[in-house]
């Protein structure tokens, strides 16, 4: 079965607040998104609201409520107070627990495994209690897919730069066999396997013969292509090569 795309909105938003209004709208582009036949919509809203704000969050959430059987919403974040109260409010399908380290540009790397289990899997333990799936952003290696499993996450993301960064060196199907690892390792543990972070249209179709694949989400390559062939034809393309 193809993977499913969850769209990032993240960078509407960024474009948005350029010029402190309201267009281009981030609802408009989520009602384009879902029209064009992407099944999922992610949010990272970040501490410091430089793109999505919880108003946002709050919006999309009430858009897609009506189409909560078709449509999956997932809200990836570090577990700080407000990110955590925002999903116990919206209840999303999904929260993506994601590592985030003060300043920095864009998420650059998994959770460490020298994490606390005890503490993320309270916290995984609390949201998966609430209804809503938990999958722990991790590096690609067989490690962290034991320490997800131990903090008791449903699914895993894979963070994908690593491979994005060899697929552009010329060794993608090396790096995509060290993923292909992980993947076989998280299926065997019962483990979702999601992924993301500088997928594109280039080392997707690649990436997209991972095993066990369940979705990718993808934001900042897609809405850079949404500016050149306008944002329905670029769902489109992406999911075009997710059901090759
Ligand atoms: C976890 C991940 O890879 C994405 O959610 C990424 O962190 C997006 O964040 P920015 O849109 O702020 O780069
Ligand atoms: N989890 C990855 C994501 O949501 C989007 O990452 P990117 O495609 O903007 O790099």
């Amino acid at each position: 079965m193809a993977a499913r795309l969850s769209v990032n909105v993240n960078k509407v938003a960024t474009l948005r607040n350029a010029r402190g209004g309201d267009v281009p709208s981030v609802i408009a582009a989520v009602r384009t998104i879902v029209a064009a036949g992407a099944p999922g919509i992610t949010i990272h809203p970040r501490a410091d609201e430089r793109h999505i704000r919880a108003v946002d969050a709050r919006a999309i959430a009430a858009e897609l409520a009506p189409l909560r059987e078709q449509i999956e919403f997932n809200i990836e974040g570090d577990p700080r107070p407000d990110l955590l109260a925002m999903v116990e409010e919206l209840r999303p399908h999904q929260c993506t627990l994601v590592p985030v380290r003060p300043g920095e540009i864009t998420s650059q790397a998994g959770w460490p495994t020298d994490t606390s289990r005890a503490e993320l899997g309270a916290i995984t333990s609390r949201l998966h209690g609430l209804g809503v799936r938990v999958s722990l952003f991790i590096e690609a290696d067989l490690a962290a897919v034991r320490w997800a499993r131990d903090v008791g996450a449903q699914r895993i993301e894979l963070y994908t730069e690593p491979y994005a960064h060899a697929f552009a060196a010329g060794r993608g199907e090396a790096e995509l066999a060290r993923f292909a690892a992980a993947a076989e390792l998280a299926h065997d543990l019962g483990l979702g396997i999601n992924a993301g972070h500088d997928l594109d249209l280039d080392n997707l179709p690649l990436f997209s013969r991972l095993p066990h694949l369940d979705e990718v989400s993808i934001g900042h390559a897609l809405i850079s292509h949404a500016l050149f062939v306008g944002l329905d034809r670029a769902v489109r393309d992406y999911i075009a090569v997710l059901v090759e």
